[in-house]
């Protein structure tokens, strides 16, 4: 089996420009190192308010976990997050920038610094791997030789244990597989910012596992800031440098998980506990970043998953 270098995957040149965490021309009430600063966002469909004010500093190279019962407003914000809906009032701020104020074009160029690792990966059934991941170079990558495609997408696949997959059809690999498939595609355009929606749900917990250590291997490795919506508390635990418990519209508490945890904000407590995980025993991830293509973890993601 061929296992190429991870040199051939870049880490993102976007992560982490020093000088954007200058707090000089930021707006009123950033923080030093927001990434995202979600600014008092209220949002309505007609008659129906569904956010009602979420602050929120997302920052830099950190993953942020939203927990929230069904109905809260997760999707909902998460739709404005990357641009597909615009908030009835409030800001959200990326380096500062503020994407309500950008228009088409420059709209199209923000989401360029989104990847968005959907729910059930959301790949395209009738075409084959290599042409799921290398469907956003084709789109916004015109100038890329076939070649220089094919080099990027078989390099990305290798680098998550995908070797000689890209020429299987979706059908043809497990929940896991296709979550990396998902996750590769999205690695495409070398986002900064990535947004991964349930990423465990209707996992297994031993594959859930697995796809926290991707997570947190992504977040090292390519030095993403990563924005997580979950239902998920144990994941939750593993993942999250910090939390944010929305329920019906708000932010109600926010902190590290433990701090939800044994925090002295009640909603927090009882939400953690009605999910019924032994928070005590649960420890968050903590590896190495994939120092190389060769890493055992690969192998026994592969192996769990497949
Ligand atoms: N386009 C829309 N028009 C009207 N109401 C909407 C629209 N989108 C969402 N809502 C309402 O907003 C509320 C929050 O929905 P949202 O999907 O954001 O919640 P959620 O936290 O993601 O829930 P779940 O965990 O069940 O997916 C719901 O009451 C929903 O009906």
């Amino acid at each position: 089996m061929s296992r190429r270098p991870p040199s051939q995957v870049s880490p993102s040149p976007h992560a982490g420009p020093p000088e954007a965490q200058q707090v000089g021309n930021m707006p009123p009430g950033w923080q030093p190192g927001d990434h995202l600063f979600v600014d008092d966002i209220k949002k309505s469909f007609g008659a129906t308010k569904v956010l009602h004010g979420i602050t929120m500093h997302l920052r830099r190279t950190e993953t942020a976990v939203i927990i929230g019962g069904s109905g809260a407003g997760k999707t909902t914000l998460l739709r404005l997050l990357i641009g597909l809906e615009r908030p009835t009032t409030g800001h959200i701020w990326v380096d500062g920038v503020d994407m309500g104020a950008l228009g088409d074009f420059e709209m199209n160029r923000m989401r360029q610094r989104f990847g968005m690792v959907f729910q059930y990966a959301a790949l395209l059934d009738s075409l084959t791997i290599f042409d799921n991941v290398a469907f956003p170079l084709r789109e916004h990558r015109k100038h890329m030789s076939k070649r220089d495609i094919r080099d990027k997408v078989v390099g990305m696949l290798n680098s998550l244990g995908l070797e000689n997959k890209e020429d299987r059809m979706p059908s043809e690999l497990s929940g896991g597989q296709r979550k990396r498939v998902g996750l590769a595609r999205a690695l495409m355009l070398e986002p900064e910012i990535l947004i991964y929606d349930e990423p465990t749900s209707g996992l297994d917990p031993l594959t859930s596992r697995l796809v926290d250590d991707l997570i947190e291997e992504t977040r090292a490795r390519f030095k993403v800031t990563s924005v997580v919506i979950s239902h998920d508390m144990a994941s939750t635990f593993r993942i999250a440098h910090q939390a944010f418990l929305v329920i019906q519209g708000r932010v109600v508490a926010s902190g590290t998980p433990d701090e939800l945890a044994h925090g002295d904000n009640e909603q927090a407590r009882q939400f953690i506990a009605a999910s019924g995980v032994a928070t005590d025993e649960v420890s968050r991830v903590n590896r190495p970043a994939l120092a190389d293509g060769t890493s055992g973890r690969v192998i026994e993601f592969r192996k769990a998953a497949e």
